[in-house]
């Protein structure tokens, strides 16, 4: 039984099917301190949140049986990214499901502040009927600055037309086409402050990102700019607004986020008259709340399960499309990282592994770390997954290096992985898929074989003599060993060979030592694939 820890507060609906799956059990418990999940998380398989939680290393370390941290929601800012890499722990989000529910805050932040909404309710709720104060602009032919033109900066865009409005936009990816298709206007940042009399920020918070309009930004910007923040605090430095607000550089300002949440009962934007704010609400509707839940259970029933997963936040995004090439390939790069591993004997420097075929036309990152999994399982055991081990390989010095070639010696797909050693040991296996018979390895150093790579194995290394064969087949019988196939593999006659047995149980290590003691047979070495 799985064990899930829900631990800020989301919505029932979205968690029914966690709820109502037999093999997991939801614990809900909202509004723990760092120490108090410290304390418990030990007993958890999964850990979900939204914002409040912070998952720290202190948190992850503790939670030794945890596969994955759910965020219910975009950012990942509250979960020690870096830290979950490295344990292992799958981290994913729920990147679509609050999007407009955004967009339509930052929206309701825009018309509000253009029209003085929050301060004439508040001053018409104290009984002052005051018409003159709040004289507002409107948004038709206003230009729209828009920095980040990801989910929600693009649906912003979109509604912003709808208005009437000019947008100017910027996004390290934005393209002429793209940009062009949502009638946008590709500008600089520089653009945007000089010439926007509406700005909207829509990137994460990054190191680039953080302070990125500040005192310098502010001194050339248009004067009387309204600028809305419903993206990340500390994308706008919020002293330097307050200093260009009461200069008169900026007409006013709505946040819904802050550099520290929540702010500080003195916090300047507070009692600001020209300031409105709401608390981190962007994402807080019943549709969106129930959407990212969903997304994100959906998600962790099929990590618990060992089931294909989406949006992983540390490992790299795939599309679907290259995703159904690379799924069938998971295993077999397994299993050949595996192999290759258990016959190499001294310490890898590099794993380097090639890509013939339709594979070497797609990303495949994502097999590599299965391949990587497979080699470096042999010593971490069930220490090393998917998540991290390109991570561990990189941390024990071992470079991963991936190449892409055309040659399939016949194959449609061809994975070629070759193990480097500081001995100058170097080890190679090959594998397919082939129609109609599944997994292959086909190649094991120089030597053409035809192995289905599963159960228990023996590799002999012996010179190409007569008789042999016969020895070992004799031996292994007494011993009840029982043989299911048998691989040769040699590339001159009388010259070194190797033979490839598959048997149905492990072989006693006394077995392997009189094998070697036949004349002519070099090494007998028992490997095991799951
Ligand atoms: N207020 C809320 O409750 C709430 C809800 C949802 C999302 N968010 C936040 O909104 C932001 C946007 O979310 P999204 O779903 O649109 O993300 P997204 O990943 O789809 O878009 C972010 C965009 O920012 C761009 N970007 C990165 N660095 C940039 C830079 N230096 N200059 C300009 N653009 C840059 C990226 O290229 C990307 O296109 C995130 O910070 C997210 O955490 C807040
Ligand atoms: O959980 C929340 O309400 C915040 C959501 C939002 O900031 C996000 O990044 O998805």
């Amino acid at each position: 039984m799985f064990k899930v820890l829900v631990s800020d507060p989301i919505s029932d609906h979205g968690i029914q099917q966690l709820i109502e799956a037999s093999d997991i059990e939801v614990v809900k418990n909202t509004g723990l301190s760092e120490d108090e999940l410290v304390n418990i998380i030990g007993q958890f398989d999964a850990l979900l949140v939204r914002s409040q939680t912070k998952v720290t290393e202190r948190i992850l370390t503790a939670g030794h049986n945890l596969k994955v941290v759910g965020r219910a929601g975009v950012g990942v800012d509250n979960i020690d990214l870096q830290a979950a890499t490295k344990r292992g722990i799958v981290v994913i989000n729920a990147p679509d499901g609050n999007t407009i529910t955004t967009c339509e805050h930052t929206f309701a932040m825009m018309m509000a502040l253009a029209r003085h909404i929050p301060q004439a309710y508040a001053k018409t709720v104290s009984g002052v009927w005051d018409r003159k104060s709040y004289l507002g602009v409107e948004l038709r032919n206003k230009t729209l600055g828009v920095l980040g033109m990801g989910r929600i900066g693009s649906e912003v865009a979109k509604r912003a037309k709808a208005f009437g409005m000019d947008i100017l936009g910027y996004d390290p990816f934005l393209t002429e086409d793209r940009a062009e298709k949502l009638g946008v206007k590709l500008a600089t940042v520089d653009d945007i402050i000089r010439n926007a009399d509406f700005m909207t920020v829509h990137t994460p918070l990054t190191p680039e990102t953080r302070h990125m309009i500040s005192r310098p930004q502010f001194e050339v910007m248009k004067k009387g700019m309204r600028i809305i923040n419903c993206a990340r605090g500390g994308i706008i430095d919020e002293m330097a607004l307050i200093e260009a607000i009461n200069e008169g550089i900026v007409a006013g300002a709505a946040f819904d986020v802050f550099e520290q949440e929540p702010p500080q009962q003195d916090h300047p934007f507070l009692n600001h008259p020209k300031i409105i704010v709401t608390p981190h609400l962007g994402a807080s509707t019943v549709e969106a709340q129930e959407n990212v839940a969903i997304d994100v259970s959906e998600q962790v029933i099929h990590i618990l399960r060992n089931e294909p997963f989406k949006n992983a936040v540390n490992l790299p995004s795939v599309e679907a499309s290259v995703m159904k090439k690379l799924q069938p390939y998971f295993n077999l790069g397994e299993k050949l990282g595996s192999f290759v591993a258990q016959i190499t004997n001294h310490a890898i420097y590099e794993i380097h592994v090639d890509y013939a075929g339709e594979l070497s036309q797609v990303d495949t990152q994502t097999l590599t770390r299965y391949i990587v999994k497979g080699v470096l399982s042999r010593h971490l055991g069930n220490d090393v997954n998917i998540i991290n081990s390109i991570h561990l390989a990189k941390s024990r010095d071992v470079n991963v290096v991936e190449s892409k070639a055309q040659l399939t010696k016949g194959f449609t797909n061809l994975i070629t992985v070759t193990l480097k050693t500081q001995n100058k040991e170097e080890r190679r296996i090959a594998g397919t898929l082939l129609n109609g018979y599944g997994e292959r390895i086909v190649q094991l150093d120089k030597f053409p074989v035809d192995i289905a790579p599963e159960g228990h194995h023996i590799l002999i290394s012996h010179n190409d003599k007569p008789g042999i064969i016969g020895h070992v087949g004799t031996m292994l019988g007494k011993n009840d060993v029982n043989i299911a196939s048998m691989q040769v593999g040699r590339k001159i006659i009388g010259g070194e060979a190797i033979m490839i047995l598959t048997v149905d149980k492990a072989v006693p290590k006394e077995v392997l030592n009189d094998l070697v003691k036949i004349e002519e047979l070099n090494t007998a070495q028992e490997i095991v694939l799951a």
